[in-house]
C-alpha cells in the first residue's frame, strides 16, 4: 500500500506573486495535476505545506480519488528535506511502509516510472532516479522510517542537501538504459513564470 508525498513547503520565490502550487496550470492547479498523476500508483496522498497553504491546496485538491493527509513542519521554511522528514513520518501514521516523494511543480509525472520506483525499493531503503550527474531526490522513493531517521539526524548536524540522508541509506539508483524506457519530462520541473508558461503550452498542445 504505497503512499505519495507532495512537497508544497516552500515560497515559490523565482515563480513571483502567489503560490506555485496553486497556481492555474492551464485550467488546473498544478499540484492537482501533480496528484492526479500519482492517484493510479498510491493509496494515500500527503501533502506537507505550511498551515497558511492548508486551505488553498484542500481547495485545489477537492474531490481527489485518493484521501489526502496534511502534514506540517514543525517550523517553515526549513527547507526541502525537512518537508521530506514530516512528509514521510505522516506516511509511517498510514500502513505504507514507503513512500514516493514528488515537489509540487513536477506537473509530467509519469506514473509507469513512479510504479517502477516503487518496484525497485522493495527490499531496499531507497530507490533513487539519475537522470543526469544529479540524484533527483524529489523524484524518489523512501522507506518511510529509514529517510525520516536519516533526515533528522542530517537536520540535527545542520546539513541541507536531500543527498546526504540518502547516502546513510541503502539505496538503489534508477539509471541509463533502466531509465530511458519512462518519460524524461517526468523530472521537468516549474521554478519561474517563464517555466510555467512552457508547461501550459505543453499541457495546450
Ligand atoms: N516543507 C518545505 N518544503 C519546501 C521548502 N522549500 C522548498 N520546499 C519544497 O521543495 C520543492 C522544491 O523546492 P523549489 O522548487 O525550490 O520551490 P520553492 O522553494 O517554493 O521555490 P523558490 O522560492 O523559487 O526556490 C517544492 O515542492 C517546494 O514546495 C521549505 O522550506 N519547507
Ligand atoms: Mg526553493
Amino acid at each position: 500500500m504505497p503512499a505519495g508525498v507532495v512537497l508544497a513547503g516552500g515560497r515559490s520565490t523565482r515563480f513571483g506573486e502567489g503560490d506555485k502550487a496553486v497556481a492555474d496550470l492551464a485550467g488546473v492547479p498544478m499540484i492537482r495535476r501533480v496528484a492526479d498523476r500519482l492517484a493510479p500508483v498510491v493509496d494515500v496522498l500527503v501533502v506537507n505545506c505550511r498551515a497558511d497553504q492548508r486551505e488553498a491546496v484542500a481547495d485545489a485538491l477537492s474531490g481527489y480519488d485518493r484521501p489526502v493527509r496534511f502534514a506540517t513542519d514543525p517550523d517553515p521554511d526549513e527547507g526541502p528535506m525537512a518537508g521530506i522528514r514530516t512528509g514521510l513520518r505522516e506516511v509511517e501514521a498510514t500502513d505504507a511502509a514507503y513512500g514516493f516523494v514528488a515537489a509540487c511543480d513536477m506537473p509530467f509525472l509519469d506514473p509507469d516510472l513512479v510504479a517502477h520506483l516503487f518496484e525497485r525499493a522493495r527490499g531496499t531503503d531507497a530507490a533513487v532516479p539519475r537522470p543526469t550527474e544529479w540524484f533527483e531526490t524529489t523524484h524518489a522513493v523512501y522507506r518511510a522510517t529509514a529517510m525520516a531517521d536519516a533526515c533528522d539526524a542530517a537536520l540535527a548536524a545542520g546539513e541541507r542537501r536531500i543527498v546526504e540522508p540518502l547516502f546513510e541509506l541503502d539505496y538503489v539508483v534508477v539509471e541509463g538504459e533502466e531509465l530511458a524506457q519512462f518519460d524524461a519530462a517526468s523530472f521537468a520541473n516549474v521554478n519561474t513564470r517563464e517555466e510555467f508558461e512552457d508547461a501550459e503550452r505543453r499541457l495546450r498542445e
